[in-house]
């Protein structure tokens, strides 16, 4: 048996109109597809169960149901309660319905793979979710999405086939066509085979194509990237000379920057801290220390609302505003626009620094000047590039995160808080995650911080440090201060107890 092409080729138009409604009908109900399905996403991730529960049957119901019962749904159910729809149109809601489910769930993949500590990296230089989502999660997830969502893509083309039997004519239907005229079946369906695998390769190509575009880091960053922030090219960059100075002069004020009250945190039945009151001057450095789960992190944390506190009040006078919270049942809710405010006046650097990873270490330090502060690209690349250079990475200011060591990384995610001019910077334990070889560094960048005027509080177990840079100490247990004494007083008479047990364990 011999196959005859020839025969098909007069239909050559016929299936070129085919091929088209059926590129029409994937990319319309993909697209369709894709916008409801990250609405979906967002829903099923939101805390409120009114949105997540819906979200969650809609899914489980289209993933769970043959396409062609949708389409039977919608082309031959709604027209029983008077809603009677043409083919192409049923056909479009009916596959939208299914790429919905299916994309919602991969695009929560994405948008649930990005790590909780990046997020809170961007809250605390004060962004908004609308900001964090689009700059933080999306290029990010994208990453990540990107093969799934291809692979969904590549399998939805194949069942808008399925819009044969409402009589759409796409491929499929237009292939029947054309061998009960020319009972050239087999050669009809090789040709229709063959256009399949020629849109899906192209497809597929444009998968590879994609997964490199959104591979951020593991490209060098693109001219237009530098541009943004004022440089022609990653090479061609001098660290400024003349950005002006970020860090003041030690003050001597005596003003109080950070005045807290009777703070109140538990987590079910655990009090992470209890009662607890202080007051930091301005310039002032204070050393938070105290044994494993003595709330030191919480404290931190609920000084920039990371954490809300459940009773007390917490007073921060900056030089440009000022915020007194009271918290508590009767107290009055704090708007997300204020808590963005106060958190872009308090400087956090983490103890796993939470760097974005698909940002240079420069794009780290300036996003937040940009996004929050609203600096412009050029002046806030300015103002970075002199950061990451007083910080010791001025050579290494066009790298991804994942290319510096973890001291590195600690520094530009310093720069990162410094260059947001905060009135005080929350160090919560920043070199328990270092190699023991790379914690000098960051100490003497702290050290730096310190000795130039910036009102601190460092939580850590680095004694010696402590000892040697802090103007106080606070030192914790149980979720309760249980001293606070002059550096030189707390290590050479500790008073309570419990500071004596604490001193002989680690000094020892
Ligand atoms: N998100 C949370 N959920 C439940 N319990 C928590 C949470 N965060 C902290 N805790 C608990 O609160 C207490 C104080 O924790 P916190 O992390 O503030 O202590 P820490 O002094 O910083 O400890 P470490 O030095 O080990 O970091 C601990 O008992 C801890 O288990």
């Amino acid at each position: 048996m011999s196959l005859d092409f020839a025969s098909i080729l007069p239909y050559a138009p016929l299936l070129f109109q085919a091929t088209l409604m059926t590129i029409f009908l994937a990319i319309t109900s993909q697209v369709i597809g894709t916008v409801c399905g990250f609405l979906l996403a967002l829903a099923r991730m939101s805390p409120l169960k009114i949105l997540s529960v819906p979200a969650f049957l809609y899914i489980w119901i289209a993933r769970g149901t043959p396409p062609l019962i949708h389409l039977f749904l919608i082309y031959f159910g709604l027209p029983t309660i008077g809603i009677t729809l043409e083919p192409l149109p049923a056909a479009i809601i009916a596959f939208s319905i299914t790429s919905a489910a299916y994309n919602a769930e991969v695009l929560r993949a994405g948008l649930q793979a990005i790590q909780p500590g990046q997020i809170e990296a961007a809250r605390a230089v004060g962004m908004s979710y609308p900001t964090i989502l689009w700059h933080i999660i999306l290029p990010q997830a994208v990453q990540v999405v990107t093969p799934p969502y291809m692979s969904n893509f590549i399998s939805h083309v194949k069942s808008t086939s399925l819009a044969s039997v409402v009589t759409v004519r796409e491929l499929l239907l237009t292939t029947t066509f054309i061998y009960s005229n020319t009972f050239r079946a087999l050669e009809a369906l090789i040709v229709a085979g063959a256009i399949y695998l020629f849109l899906t390769s192209f497809l597929a190509i444009g998968q590879l194509a994609l997964e490199h575009y959104v591979a951020f880091d593991k490209r060098p960053p693109s001219r237009r990237r530098l541009r943004r922030l004022g440089f022609g090219g990653a090479t061609d960059f001098a660290p400024a000379t003349d950005a002006p100075a970020l860090l003041a002069e030690k003050p001597d004020s005596g003003r109080r920057v950070l005045d807290i009250v009777g703070l109140e945190k538990r987590f079910g039945t655990v009090n992470a801290l209890s009662g607890v009151s202080l007051t930091v001057q301005e310039g002032e450095v204070v050393c938070v220390l105290g044994p494993s789960g003595s709330g030191k992190s919480t404290l931190l944390r609920c000084i920039n609302m990371l954490e809300r506190p459940d009773a007390g009040q917490i007073g921060i006078h900056s030089r440009g505003a000022g915020f007194d919270l009271a918290f508590g049942p009767a107290a009055p809710a704090v708007s997300g626009r204020e808590l963005a405010r106060l958190r872009s006046h308090v400087g956090m650097v983490f103890q796993h620094f939470n760097l974005w990873p698909h940002k240079l270490a420069i794009e780290n330090v300036t996003e937040g000047l940009i996004r929050v502060r609203h600096v412009a690209g050029r002046e806030a690349g300015l103002l970075a590039a002199e950061l990451l250079a007083r910080v010791g990475l001025g050579a290494k200011m066009m790298t991804f995160p994942n290319h510096l060591s973890g001291g590195q990384r600690q520094r530009v995610a310093i720069a990162r808080a410094l260059a947001m001019r905060p009135d005080v910077m929350l160090f919560d334990e920043p070199t328990s995650a270092l190699d023991p070889e790379l914690v000098g560094e960051v100490l003497q960048v702290l050290e730096d911080v310190a000795a130039s005027g910036m009102t601190m509080l460092v939580a850590t177990h680095e004694m010696g440090f402590a000892r040697r840079v802090a103007d106080r100490i606070v030192f914790m247990d149980g979720g309760q201060i249980v001293e606070i004494a002059s550096a030189a007083d707390f290590f050479e008479r500790p008073q309570h107890e419990r500071s004596i047990r604490f001193l002989e364990a680690v000094l020892k």
